[in-house]
């Protein structure tokens, strides 16, 4: 008797149940395939390499199918190709007939082998973050919430649901919880289909066994396509399978039923030991020599050859089906395959149904998206070492400029402080912003790819909410820096600070560009250095012997706006000073007439600071507003949407 989940789930002989909202249950078992994935001769080349080659899959409701091979030979670039997170250079895959696009994508949940997520979160945030933006609005709160609660208790996770996710320097859920936590997010959105990259890694074995029930469950109580691919299953987890893909080198060694791997194998001269684990048996000969490995693929494709000659496949739409050794089992697997080919094109298509662009609106996905923001970002922003590092930078820097005095020699002094406070914030607010995009890469990538929400709902969410945490410090820095140092003048301070914030915020967006274009953390911050320091360069207030054909080269320096528009406010009602013999350098208006008073305008000019403060203003909100967008163009061409 076949086993139960076997291809001859299609066996009239079978008991079939239907549920009441037309999709088939295993009662338990499916009367006619509602859905069926196809992967149909994929072939993947990667700089010349063969990676995937003529790869062909197929899986239908209720089904376990698993791919097996050993590391290297291509499970995880079959599954992304399924995924649709990476386009074959031929070969399609469809689902019904139909291929695969961005909206029918939505049927389907990935578990990638490493998944991402952000540490700080709890399990509960994670999943409340994930129900709230990916399930419809249609469906009340209350029940989104019951659905966390279920899946938690499903996969075992219930107890651990306040816990952090937690990282490598704050452990917080063990692995095995995260791989349950990302199969939960997955499930969340009650996916058609579920892709999974070694679920049962990093597992202890009676771990692996209940996540490997739990899938079976799922398969049969949910009746979906579960395809995973996995390494070295036990005896008891591979009688659980259905349908086998042997992977070995990219190629196929064997597509069909699970019961059908062993005969298939024994017929090809392996025969596997009673007393073996089918398998270790499996994965043994997946390891073999070369010669080995092409007569089983070569065997595999002469076969589906062969078949299709004898018209065994009939319209055989997939181009892959189950090999079977005995004519019995032919005949069988040319009964399912008439029902399952002849079915694809004419399978009910309006199954697939009318699947929304997004599953919520840009204003839920916006405010979601603000508020997992500011629970990520605040720990990272105003983290208590930066608290520490700001308190105890602006003090030092306090105390060494303390109450600086009216003089003409103290004119270098305030401008020194004023280079050292936006320099500072310019290289912290870049790099935080780079380092942020640099640890969220993988779960944003993943979720934009799995079309969670809009790439312009998660920038304006970001950039909006990280914008007050991102001022706290510099703010809280320069009021200590600037009353310390006795920088006069509550409307200067005021003022000035404005600048600072402003500054600030062009340096975030400077990092947000750079992060957002490369999210490589050290590329990242090797060009967000050059940019800066380049800037610093050309500012005017490191040299200002720039050669006279380059000075227009200071308005480029995002730098050199707010430092001006600083020094304009600090300097320019400044009380007349005196010249002292340290000021004939600088001034030498003091040469001729050693009576002459030094005016704020004199200090500006002689810092090649010209113009209006309005000017430095405009230039500020240029660079603040130029490097937002771009920021948000590179993130747009780095997540083209694929159809
Ligand atoms: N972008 C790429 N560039 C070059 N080679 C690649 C690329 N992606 C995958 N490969 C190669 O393709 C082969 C298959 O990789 P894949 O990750 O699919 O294997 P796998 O069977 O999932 O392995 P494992 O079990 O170790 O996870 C490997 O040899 C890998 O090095």
């Amino acid at each position: 008797m076949q086993p139960l989940g076997s291809s001859c789930t299609f066996s009239t002989e079978m008991n079939f149940v239907l549920n009441g909202h037309g999709t088939a249950t295993r009662g338990t078992t499916i009367l006619s395939p509602q859905l069926v994935l196809e992967g149909e001769n994929i072939t993947m080349v990667v700089n010349g390499v063969s990676i995937l080659n003529d790869v062909s899959i197929l899986a239908k409701n209720g089904e376990l199918v698993t791919i097996m091979g050993s590391s290297g030979s291509g499970k995880t670039t079959l599954l992304d190709t399924i995924a649709g997170r990476r386009r074959p250079q031929s070969g399609f895959v469809k689902l019904n007939g139909k291929l695969m696009d961005r909206k029918l994508r939505r049927k389907l949940g990935f578990v990638l082998q490493d998944d991402s997520f952000f540490s700080d979160l709890t399990l509960w945030e994670t999943l409340y973050f994930t129900s709230m933006v990916r399930l419809s609005e249609s469906i009340p709160k209350a029940e989104k919430l019951r659905h966390i609660e279920d899946l938690a208790e499903i996969l075992g996770v219930k107890k651990c649901l306040n816990t952090r996710i937690g990282d490598m320097f704050s452990p917080g859920l063990s692995g095995g919880e995260k791989k349950r936590a990302s199969i939960i997010c997955e499930l969340l959105t009650d996916p058609d289909i579920l892709l999974l990259d070694e679920p049962t890694s990093g597992l202890d074995s009676s771990t692996a066994l209940t996540l490997m029930q739990q899938l079976r469950k799922l398969a049969d109580e949910k009746n979906k396509i579960i395809i995973f691919s996995i390494h070295q299953p036990s005896s008891q987890m591979y009688h659980m399978f259905d349908k086998l893909l042997l992977l070995a080198q990219g190629k196929v060694a064997f597509f069909g039923d699970r019961s059908d791997a062993l005969p298939y194998l024994e017929h090809m001269g392996f025969k596997c030991e009673i007393q073996y684990n089918p398998a270790d048996f499996i994965m043994g000969i997946l390891k073999s020599d070369d010669s080995t490995i092409k007569r089983l693929t070569d065997a595999a494709s002469n076969r589906r050859g062969a078949i299709s000659m004898n018209d065994f496949a009939l319209n055989d739409k997939s181009g892959c089906f189950t090999v079977s050794v005995t004519n019995d089992a032919l005949v069988m697997e040319k009964r399912d395959y008439e029902v399952q080919t002849s079915k694809l094109d004419s399978l009910d298509q309006n199954i697939l149904g009318e699947t929304e662009k997004w599953p919520t609106s840009f204003s839920t996905q916006f405010r979601m998206l603000s508020w997992r923001t500011f629970k990520v970002s605040r720990g990272r922003i105003l983290h208590v070492y930066e608290l520490l590092q700001s308190v105890i930078l602006a003090v030092i820097l306090g105390l060494v400029f303390f109450q600086i005095p009216q003089t003409m020699g103290s004119i270098r002094d305030r401008m020194g402080l004023l280079f050292i406070t936006v320099t500072h914030w310019t290289f912290a607010a870049a790099f935080d912003a780079i380092a942020a995009f640099s640890s969220e890469r993988g779960v944003i990538t993943k979720e934009i790819k799995a079309k969670a929400y809009r790439v312009s709902a998660y920038y304006l969410a970001r950039t909006l909410t990280e914008l007050p945490l991102v001022l706290t410090l510099p703010v809280f820095f320069y009021i200590l820096a600037y009353w310390m140092a006795g920088l006069h003048g509550v409307p200067q301070f005021f003022t000035s600070l404005l600048v600072l914030m402003l500054s600030t915020l062009s340096a975030q967006g400077l990092g947000y560009m750079v992060g957002a274009a490369f999210m490589d953390l050290k590329f990242g911050i090797f060009l967000a250095n050059t940019v800066i320091l380049f800037a610093l360069i050309l500012s005017g207030f490191i040299t200002q012997t720039l050669p006279a054909w380059f000075s227009w080269a200071k308005y480029l320096s995002f730098i050199f706006h707010p430092l001006s528009a600083m020094s304009v406010i600090l300097f320019q009602d400044m009380q007349p000073l005196p010249c002292s013999t340290m000021s004939t350098d600088t001034f030498p208006q003091c040469l001729t007439n050693a009576t002459v008073m030094i005016t704020g305008k004199d200090v500006l000019l002689n810092a090649g600071i010209t113009l209006p403060i309005s000017c430095y203003f405009t230039g500020l909100a240029v660079f603040f507003l130029l490097f937002r967008i771009l920021g948000f163009v590179a993130l747009r061409i780095r997540f083209r949407g694929r159809k």
